[in-house]
């Protein structure tokens, strides 16, 4: 296996160390079913106990209040699909422009099933109206479905002002926190959440596992039918290892939030070297109100995935939008909802970083990077924003 300096850390992380020794037993001496009465499945079930406390403790939430899924996807859709459930006479959704794919693509398939959804827009730094939401919201409204961080610009939406005008409403606020959680501090006993995703293997477990938190009181329907597993909120014998993992990265992850500053340095250092070595870059969006790992950097006139592909030869590990849209090469749906240019909207690159990312790996990145933009420079077929064939591709994606 390749090894590489890896600053894709939105897209998913390393295990822990710590984190794949906890989960171990659970994968070979210790395979009881928690449901069962048995000695040997009661200790899995104590493991399982333990888990969901420490994903609780990460949360500022109760035990009882975090119902393990299989991933943020998963999480996502019950709470959304749940929370419509419980009130059926209400049909009007409000989201974003700028939600991650499980939660935009389930809100056009529900329009298709009736429903009534508000898409809101962002402004060029990738940031609410908090007018336009109070405006979208009705009597009719079942449910206000936001992400507190967005996945490809890191940018951070001000989640209880959202969650203060959805309850003036009477509308459920759920929060895809995926991107938040691990990064940012939270404590649902002083918030306005109701419904909260998580995903495990965006803070050091492994793929597979994720939490959804489930008010104490929330109307809510369960979407999995099956045994009473999760008090009947997602029938399904548990993923052990994984909720055993989950449990363990939350514990490692609020012991991490105390030093978040020492990425939010490496992230400056390195969006401020590029920005002063590298002319016609620029930073999209918000410069302060953004997770401390993230950056999102547009460099103009050339393609992303050249810039990706060049990286890829030194063992540079970085992404353009999000994982599942790169590949079709359309321009992102976020970067396009914060009405960038058409330069800026094929050229960018986000680097994420993670508490592994050393100052040594930054410095490579920075000692690499101006040749690689110079060299599909000169290759490229426009360079100014003059040039008639950039102007003709700015009209297309207008008219898009
Ligand atoms: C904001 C956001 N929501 C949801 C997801 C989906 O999580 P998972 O990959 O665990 O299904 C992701 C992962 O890319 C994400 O970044
Ligand atoms: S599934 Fe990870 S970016 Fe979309």
């Amino acid at each position: 296996m390749r090894e590489c300096i890896y600053l894709d850390n939105n897209a998913t992380t390393q295990i822990d160390e710590e984190v794949l020794g906890a989960m171990m037993p659970y994968l070979t001496l210790y395979y009881g079913n928690p449901s069962s009465m048995h000695t040997f499945g009661g200790q899995v079930g104590r493991a399982v106990t333990t888990a969901r406390e420490q994903v609780a403790s990460l949360l500022g939430a109760d035990a009882s209040e975090i119902v393990f899924t299989s991933c943020g996807t998963e999480g996502d859709n019950a709470a959304i699909r749940g929370a419509l459930a419980a009130q059926p006479n209400k049909r009007h959704i409000v989201t974003s422009e700028v939600e991650h794919p499980a939660v935009l693509n389930l809100c056009k398939n529900l329009e298709k099933q009736g429903y009534t959804v508000t898409y809101l827009s962002v402004n060029n730094q990738g940031q609410l109206d908090l007018s336009e939401v109070e405006a979208s919201l009705t009597g009719n409204t079942a449910l206000v479905s936001i992400m507190y961080a967005n996945n490809e610009t890191g940018v951070v939406f001000p989640v209880e002002k959202v969650g203060q005008l959805a309850k003036d409403y009477g509308a459920i606020f759920h929060v895809d926190a995926v991107q938040a959680v691990g990064k940012i501090p939270l404590n649902m006993q002083t918030s306005t959440i109701d419904l909260l995703t998580l995903s495990g293997h965006k803070i050091h477990a492994p793929k597979g596992i994720g939490a959804l938190y489930v008010r104490r009181g929330t109307r809510f329907r369960p979407s999995m039918i099956g045994g009473h597993q999760e008090r009947g909120r997602r029938a399904g014998t548990e993923n052990v290892p994984g909720i055993v993992a989950l449990g363990k990265a939350a514990e490692l992850a609020q012991y991490h939030l105390a030093n978040v500053s020492g990425e939010r340095q490496l992230r400056d250092y390195l969006e401020q070297t590029i920005l002063t070595l590298i002319p016609n870059t620029v930073v999209n969006g918000h410069p302060i109100q953004r997770l401390p790992n993230t950056t999102n950097i547009g460099f103009k006139y050339i393609e992303g995935e050249a810039i990706l592909l060049s990286l890829n030869q030194y063992e540079i590990c970085a992404s353009s939008g999000s994982a599942c849209t790169s590949g079709s090469l359309e321009p992102s749906h976020v970067l396009r909802a914060m009405g960038l240019p058409y330069s800026v909207l094929h050229g960018s690159i986000r680097f994420s970083l993670s508490r592994y990312t050393t100052q040594t790996q930054i410095d490579r990145v920075l000692e690499v990077l101006p040749g690689i933009i110079e060299r599909l420079r000169a290759l490229s077929p426009f360079n100014s924003d003059d040039s008639s064939w950039l102007q003709e591709q700015e009209l297309a994606v207008l008219a898009k």
